[in-house]
């Protein structure tokens, strides 16, 4: 668990302000979720530098960044990702100690989806076309009617610490392409690989200003200080559902731009004429991928009656036998959650699940590892069954290893199930039956259904949730129509 102290180490991660890396009065310390150790301080961005971040944003729309075309722009988000690619290494390790995940999951999701979003979005942004209207005038003539796209301006963009340089690029890679500047904060968890891609900035010639970086924490510190800040224009926005409402609040003020991608109750449908080994396995990748700290993992599983027992029980022997070991072993797939203070929560509601009269089929519990590994935050990977809609197990997202089974009897019932729920990112359907996995899609009140598959990005394709589970949505043209301003220009032409 992260927390403030007195006074850094020799040398706390810093700021990055107008092209400078740049310390603070404060430090807090940064744990390892493996051991519980404290890894390294990091100095906290106060208002002073949140200001000067602010700044430094808008001074570098003044300068040559704001005068780039789409095109020059593109060339520079390439850079990045080439440089972002050279730092590969780096990144990977930067990642798994300040989250504890295992080094192949770095490797071949998290650190590869760092450099795919510079690239796809300077594609995008070079392809992307904008509308073009002719228009009868009253005298019977023409006129025409046609958009350009302009940044937004100075972007603020705040990201958690489940997939720290994937959610955080996600969204850097489209507010640069669309022309903005941008100060990022991201999870106080997790601050390493940003401040490697403040280097990685620097190194690939980025103007000073595009790019800023603080550090810190939400309420009363770097997060709140730049949701409330006059001079940022736009907010963009990845964690929980409740702290999307405080930063909305903020951005009331000046009525700022927000894209919320938030929390979710993501339910799995497997249906009884399924590929049931495509299921079991596609299950325990979605409920324990990445410890369950996935905002698109699956927490309630409905499987229809004739193969609930053999699902269930299939599903329960895989979650018992994912390999625990040190984040650097290659066989690794179990991971901790990312702090004590996560752990506590997750444990609370193992209790809350078994006090609601869960059965627990695997897990519910602390793995025991007789190493450094007991001064960690881990749980076990856990199933549970025998719980109503209505448990607040079944309601209330947990974001670690866990997921409830349950039985259907229809398909209506089934999406009756899936749809109770206040939130609404992501559904994942298992099915053979073509008509129903369409149907899937339309009646799902998700904003991302997945058929016989779970988080498989086309980084073209519209992301986010419905309900509590977010607001808007980017991917492909739909972050730039976030991160950009058009203008409709109306030529009278006779
Ligand atoms: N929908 C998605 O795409 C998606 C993706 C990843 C994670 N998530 C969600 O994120 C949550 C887990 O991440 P977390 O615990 O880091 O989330 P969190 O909401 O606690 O924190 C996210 C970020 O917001 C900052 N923050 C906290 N309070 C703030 C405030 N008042 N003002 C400004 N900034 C503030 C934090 O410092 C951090 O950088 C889960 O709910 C998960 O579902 C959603
Ligand atoms: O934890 C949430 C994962 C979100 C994933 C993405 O935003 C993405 O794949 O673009």
């Amino acid at each position: 668990m992260t927390g403030r102290a007195a006074s850094g180490g020799p040398q706390p991660l810093r700021n990055f302000v107008g092209g400078e890396f740049v310390g603070g009065k404060q430090t807090f310390a940064k744990a390892s979720p493996v051991t519980g150790e404290v890894l390294f301080e990091v100095a906290e961005a106060d208002g002073a530098t949140v200001d000067a971040a602010v700044d430094a944003a808008r001074a570098a729309l003044r300068g040559p960044w704001g005068r780039m075309d789409e095109r020059e722009r593109a060339a520079v988000l390439r850079r990045v990702a080439d440089e972002l690619e050279r730092r590969f290494d780096d990144l990977v390790v930067a990642e798994v100690a300040d989250t504890g995940k295992a080094i192949s999951q770095a490797r071949t999701l998290d650190i590869p989806r760092g450099a795919a979003n510079f690239r796809a979005f300077a594609e995008i942004v070079a392809s992307t076309p904008n509308e073009s209207f002719t228009t009868a005038t009253a005298g019977g003539g023409r006129a025409l009617n046609y958009s350009v796209r302009k940044p937004v301006g100075v972007v603020a963009i705040i990201v958690p610490w489940n997939l720290p340089l994937l959610l955080l690029t996600w969204k850097v890679a489209p507010a640069l392409a669309c022309g903005n500047a941008v100060v990022v904060k991201p999870s106080e968890e997790t601050p390493s690989s940003a401040t490697l891609l403040a280097e990685v900035f620097a190194a690939a010639g980025v103007p000073d200003g595009v790019f800023n970086l603080v550090h810190g924490f939400g309420p009363d510190s770097a997060g709140e200080f730049l949701t409330r800040h006059p001079g940022v224009d736009a907010i963009t926005f990845t964690g929980e559902s409740a702290t999307g409402t405080a930063i909305m609040r903020a951005a009331a003020d000046g009525v700022k731009a927000v894209s919320f991608e938030l929390g979710g109750k993501n339910a799995g449908l497997v249906f009884a004429d399924a590929d049931l080994d495509a299921a079991v396995a596609g299950s325990v990748r979605s409920s324990f991928t990445n410890g369950g700290q996935v905002c698109l993992c699956t927490e309630r599983i409905y499987v229809q009656r004739p193969v609930f027992e053999e699902f269930t029980e299939r599903l329960a022997a895989r979650a018992a036998d994912l390999a625990f070991g040190w984040p650097s072993d290659e066989a690794t797939v179990n991971m901790p959650l990312i702090s004590a203070a996560h752990r506590a929560k997750v444990l609370g509601h193992y209790d809350l699940a078994r006090a609601e009269g869960a059965t627990v089929l695997t897990g519910g519990g602390v793995p025991s590892f007789g190493d450094a590994r007991d001064g960690g935050a881990y749980v076990q990977p856990t199933v549970l069954t025998g719980l109503p809609a209505t448990a607040r197990t079944n309601r209330e997202e947990i974001f670690g290893p866990v997921c409830h089974v349950a039985p259907f009897d229809d398909e209506e019932e089934a999406y009756a199930l899936a749809n109770d729920s206040e939130y609404g990112l992501a559904a994942t359907v298992w099915t053979r039956d073509v008509g129903r996995a369409h149907r899937a899609g339309l009646r799902l009140d998700a904003g991302i259904v997945w058929v016989n598959t779970w988080f498989l990005r086309d980084l073209r394709t519209p992301f986010g949730g419905v309900k509590a589970s977010g607001i808007g949505r980017e991917g492909g043209r739909h972050s730039l129509d976030f991160y950009s301003e058009l203008t409709n220009v109306c030529v009278e032409l006779s």
